[in-house]
């Protein structure tokens, strides 16, 4: 697979707070990268990172974040802004921040899809029946509805090379979850995309990504195929965020590992939660070893 996204060494900083700390990752095209971590690991900071979209006081540095061998920090902001709006697109949280609440959704469509065939584009997501609804806004569609407009919107009339989800079915049901979860894969399969998909959620990230990245503290503990986080995990954290799984028992259960915990501000940042916790934990922050970042593991398989 031709690798698309390439980023190393990649830090973000608000005032008075390291929100991402040296965290490096490739993603390849038809690939998607789960990057997982409870709330505050610095997920969403990454993602407005890549797309040059933080908020104002907020600071980045990169050793390098390369789209297709392209770099990005040699890009104008007018060149960044060209580039989100043709090759990359992004699917948000919440559907309704992205949508005007006022102005009905076909007109936002027809706006945003361009000289795209829109009747076709609806077929595509089972949601033709909006042609019927002109003068209808927002807020007479689902949650589930809108969602699925807005990655016709960001995939399918643009059709870009890089797709970064940011937790899209957190406020779903599961079974319009589900759905939006097959669309993702579906379009991943027809147009070759590449997806960053933020989650905090374990089960998606088992039913949609090839690799996943584990987030804490701002770094990135582990790294690895998602066949290799779930049956060998190497770091604590991963290990006690599997362990939380419903149906699973052990330290992360007591951990309560998917629940926000201290962060350490020197060495190690899961030093404080970590049931294997050493002396040098508290004094270093562990440098990454075989995708893995930790003294007691090193790298070890
Ligand atoms: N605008 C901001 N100003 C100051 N600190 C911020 C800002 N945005 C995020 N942070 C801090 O940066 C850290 C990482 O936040 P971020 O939103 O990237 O994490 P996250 O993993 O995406 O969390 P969530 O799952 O809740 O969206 C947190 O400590 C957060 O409080």
């Amino acid at each position: 697979m031709t690798e698309l996204l390439a980023v190393s060494g990649l830090h973000v900083d608000y005032p008075g707070v390291r929100a991402v700390h040296d965290v490096s990752f490739t993603l390849r095209q038809g690939e998607v990268f789960g990057l997982v971590g409870e709330s505050g690991s610095g997920k969403s900071s990454v993602c407005a990172a890549l797309t040059r979209v933080l908020p104002p006081g907020a600071r980045m540095t990169a050793e390098a974040v390369r789209l297709d061998g392209q770099a990005l920090s040699d890009l104008t902001d007018e060149q960044m802004r060209r580039l989100r709006a043709t090759r990359i697109g992004v699917i948000p949280q919440r559907p309704m921040t992205s949508l005007s609440p006022v102005t009905p959704v076909l007109r936002q469509l027809r706006w945003h899809a361009g000289d795209a065939d829109l009747p076709a584009l609806l077929g595509q997501v089972g949601l033709r029946a909006v042609l019927d609804r002109p003068r209808d806004a927002p807020h007479r569609f689902s949650g589930g509805q809108l969602q699925r407009l807005l990655i016709l919107l960001a995939a399918l009339a643009r059709q870009p090379d890089l797709l970064i989800a940011d937790e899209p079915t957190t406020t779903l049901d599961p079974t319009v979850q589900a759905q939006v979860l097959r669309l993702l894969l579906d379009l991943r399969d027809r147009l070759r995309l590449a997806i960053l998909y933020v989650t905090h959620d374990l089960a998606v990230v088992a039913q949609v990504c090839d690799r996943v990245g584990v987030m804490y503290g701002g770094r990135l503990v582990e790294t690895g195929t998602t066949e290799q986080i779930f049956t060998s995990p190497r770091h604590p954290y991963t290990r006690a965020l599997l362990s939380a799984l419903p149906g699973r028992t052990g330290a992360g259960s007591r951990l309560g590992a998917l629940a926000p915990g201290p962060v350490a501000r020197h060495g190690c940042p899961f030093a404080p939660r970590c049931p294997v916790v050493m002396d040098v934990c508290a004094a270093q922050d562990p440098q990454p070893v075989l995708d893995v970042r930790c003294h007691h593991t090193k790298g070890t398989p």
